[in-house]
């Protein structure tokens, strides 16, 4: 199954359909043993200090409380006077097995942080609205300052205390988290950095709800390994150059026909049977399997193609330069499948694509595309994804860490990846593993969600080598590898992956 991601709205709405059926108070039972559960995993020894707020989010830190108090752990509990109904009714439990509860005070917790070896943050949850509080803003700081002081770790229930789940961006001085128990579905804020570096690993707790519930009231989806290692294509025995997809790769200027050569690479890499350059200046030899075809004037030659000369899939753009929109305009007519990205992601194609074009933008050129800031489209990817979606109809490729895919059908957030691949060259690697894909006949969203998943995974096999000083034609050569591991995950190639990225840390944090 998928995982949901979720906003406020969405949490409500779930927490009113549990609410109808009766459900709640077993849904808020699930959420504090998994909570408990993940400080036993994680922090096994130590008093615990639980801080509840006057919600269902402190509601959740008073059952886990009850949980550890029964598993043998000595806990200490915080907590605000309770205003949700089944915060008080787990408070009135609590004291029912013998577990006091204190009232939070900054002496109280000054003096409880001392004694203790790991906090549990039940303060706020999803709904927080920002700013925070002074009251609380004093708290977290302490719950920091002292964390980082006397290296106490923080288990935060759904989210950590401060964070605003429904976007990427962090206000003030939230909770530093070390593991964060999130419940029914992921929140934009856990998935999307900056805010998501205050969270440390994210677990998805299962509440046992009923199935489908979190998943229809989902703003996006995360698919699982699984499932997106069966959207790669599967070949046959009699496969032959012709049946394997031709891709044509539109792109290189003076100056930056680096950008051409990385995509068509990429395309071969990535199973495409014929991969040809047309380039407006020369590009350089990076692989003889790669053809290059100059013209006297690309545009001339690319109208005077005749249909049955066409390619199986176009990727347009890369370093194309000053005549990109004219370029993208006219193989748009040809309305074949198309990777468009750079200098091709221009305002004035819009209305000009077709429902199998892929387009590709970063941040900034999303910004350029919707006529706002790159602020804004990176505190809350999951609206700009789908304003482009609706505004350039298609796919889009919203790309970072993680990327954001719109379909028409829905939004999806990728998987994996490496901080190395934060380099020049790692775009026009995906476009042409996007290309490759399309042109072995996956339908325009299954190659963004495999194409994607395929590049962030060979970004981690080669960052495992490479660090930070990962580039893109490193990516290139792992390109075999990486797919070997998805689609075989049993394989000795995908256990080495798993050893290596497990050991290089980089997994948790991107998964
Ligand atoms: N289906 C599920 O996922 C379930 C999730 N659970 C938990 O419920 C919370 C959401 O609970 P809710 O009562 O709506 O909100 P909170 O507990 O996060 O906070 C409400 C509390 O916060 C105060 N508050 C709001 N803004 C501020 C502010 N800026 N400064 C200070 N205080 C603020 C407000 O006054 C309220 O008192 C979810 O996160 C999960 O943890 C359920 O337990 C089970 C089902």
């Amino acid at each position: 199954m998928p995982e949901p991601v979720l906003s406020p709205a969405g949490v409500k709405a779930v927490d009113a359909r549990l609410e109808k059926a009766g459900l709640l108070d077993l849904a808020m039972e699930e959420a504090g043993r998994a909570g408990a559960d993940a400080v036993q995993q994680f922090f096994p020894v130590g008093r615990v200090l639980l801080l509840a707020g006057g919600g269902a989010n402190g509601g959740d830190a008073l059952v886990a409380a009850r949980h550890l108090h029964a598993l043998g752990r000595g806990v200490t509990v915080l907590a605000l006077p309770g205003k949700h109904p089944l915060t008080r009714l787990n408070r009135r439990r609590l004291k029912a097995a013998g577990v006091p509860v204190q009232a939070l005070t900054v002496a109280a917790l000054r003096r409880s942080l001392r004694n203790s070896q790991v906090v549990v943050d039940g303060l706020l949850g999803t709904g927080f609205t920002p700013p925070l509080r002074p009251a609380l803003q004093e708290l977290v700081a302490l719950v920091n300052g002292l964390v980082n002081g006397s290296g106490r770790p923080v288990v935060a229930l759904d989210l950590p205390t401060g964070l605003d789940a429904r976007v990427s961006s962090v206000a003030g001085e939230p909770v530093h988290a070390t593991v964060t128990v999130t419940f029914s579905g992921l929140k934009p804020a856990l998935v999307y950095g900056p805010a998501a570096h205050h969270a440390g690993q994210v677990i998805l707790a299962d509440l046992r709800l009923p199935p489908g519930w979190a998943l229809s009231e989902a703003l996006a989806l995360r698919p699982t390994s699984a499932e997106l290692a069966a959207l790669l294509p599967v070949r046959f025995a009699d496969a032959h150059k012709g049946t394997a997809g031709n891709v044509w790769v539109i792109g290189g200027h003076p100056g930056t026909v680096g950008a051409a050569a990385l995509a068509g690479w990429a395309a071969l890499r990535t199973g495409a049977g014929l991969v040809t350059v047309h380039p407006e200046a020369q590009v350089p030899l990076v692989t003889p399997e790669l053809m290059i075809r100059q013209h006297p004037s690309l545009l001339e030659a690319l109208k005077d193609t005749p249909a049955a000369k066409r390619p199986d899939a176009l990727c347009v753009g890369m370093g194309l330069g000053p005549h990109a929109v004219q370029v993208a305009r006219q193989v748009l007519t040809w309305r074949l499948p198309t990777v468009l990205d750079a200098d091709a992601l221009h305002p004035e194609l819009a209305g000009h694509g077709h429902t199998h074009c892929l387009w590709t933008p970063h941040p900034g050129e999303a910004a350029r595309l919707l006529g706002t800031s790159t602020t804004d489209v990176t505190r809350d990817p999951i609206q700009a994804a789908r304003a482009l979606q609706e505004r350039l109809g298609g796919v889009i490729v919203l790309k970072g860490g993680p990327s954001t895919i719109a379909t028409p059908d829905g939004i999806f957030v990728s998987r994996g990846g490496h901080p190395g691949m934060a380099s020049a060259g790692m775009g026009d690697t995906l476009s042409g593993i996007l290309a490759a894909l399309l042109a072995q006949g996956l339908r325009t969203e299954q190659a963004a969600l495999a194409g994607v998943t395929l590049h962030a995974r060979a970004g981690e096999l080669a960052g495992a080598q490479h660090g930070y000083g990962l580039i893109a034609t490193d990516l290139i050569s792992q390109l075999g590898s990486a797919w070997e591991t998805l689609k075989h995950p049993t394989s000795p190639t995908a256990a080495a992956w798993s050893e290596g990225v497990l050991m290089n840390g980089s997994r948790n944090e991107l998964d």
